[in-house]
């Protein structure tokens, strides 16, 4: 039986937490790295556990860490805990393999975005449930934008006006992310990516600048800084 937190709740969340961490440098896997004396995933589920319309979170930990991953998360939510895979995309299909049947919108959120606020959960759930089959948070890129050639010699100026950073979560009506899954052929960095390629249009919402993606050090001295100001 899988754990459920809100039974009326029409919300599943995969959390693929299976990655290495290689730009993080060497350690543990990247979820299960401390982030204020606490790992990384447990800070990710807390958040995704606030927000009120969540059914199910499923978990896909690094294959050898299922049953501290389980232990771990006992105390801060209800989770099913999967084995991941080799590629993000592995991960995820894992993960959704073992959502119930019940909830119609599925959310994939990394847990390197640890800080995540349960508001941007709830707001991509809410653009899906008001008929998006598949909605991305996204940020204005902030500098600009050159192409280079051999040699690092500029080709051009990228037009930024049209383009946007993407976040996680990243949510999608059930169906339409199982067929995305289904018909993966080489591994995306995202899931909207996935969707993309099957010609359903994907749509934009605010995303936030705590959700950024720890991947480097500096990263992770700013979500520290960030928890240390209350986030
Ligand atoms: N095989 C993988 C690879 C990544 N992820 C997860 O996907 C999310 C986004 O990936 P990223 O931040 O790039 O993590 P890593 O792959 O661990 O980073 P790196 O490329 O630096 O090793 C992370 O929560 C990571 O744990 C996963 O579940 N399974
Ligand atoms: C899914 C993602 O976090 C959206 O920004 C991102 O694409 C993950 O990519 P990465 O290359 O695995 O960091």
């Amino acid at each position: 039986m899988t754990a459920q937190l809100n039974p009326r709740g029409d919300v599943a969340v995969l959390v693929p937490a299976a990655g290495a961490g290689v730009r993080l440098g060497p350690g543990a896997p990247k979820a299960l790295r401390p982030l204020a004396g606490e790992p990384l995933l447990v800070h990710a589920v807390r958040r995704i556990a606030a927000a009120a319309s969540v059914h199910t979170i499923v978990v896909a930990a690094p294959a050898a860490e299922v049953d501290a991953v389980r232990d771990l998360l006992t105390p801060v939510a209800p989770v099913t805990v999967v084995p991941g895979g080799a590629e993000r995309q592995a991960s995820v299909a894992a993960a959704l393999a073992a959502v119930p049947a019940g909830p119609e919108i599925i959310l994939v959120h990394d847990a390197a975005r640890a800080l995540t606020p349960p508001e941007l959960v709830e707001s991509v759930a809410a653009a899906v449930r008001s008929g998006h089959d598949a909605v991305i948070p996204v940020l204005p890129v902030v500098d600009t934008i050159k192409e280079v050639g051999p040699g690092e010699v500029v080709l051009g100026t990228v037009d930024r006006s049209a383009l946007r950073a993407v976040q996680t979560p990243q949510g999608f009506r059930r169906a339409v992310l199982t067929a995305a899954h289904e018909a993966a052929g080489d591994p995306l960095t995202d899931d909207a990516g996935l969707v993309e390629k099957q010609g359903v249009p994907v749509v934009c919402v605010p995303g936030s600048e705590h959700a950024l993606k720890v991947t480097r050090p500096f990263d992770l001295a700013l979500a520290e800084h960030l928890l240390a100001g209350g986030a």
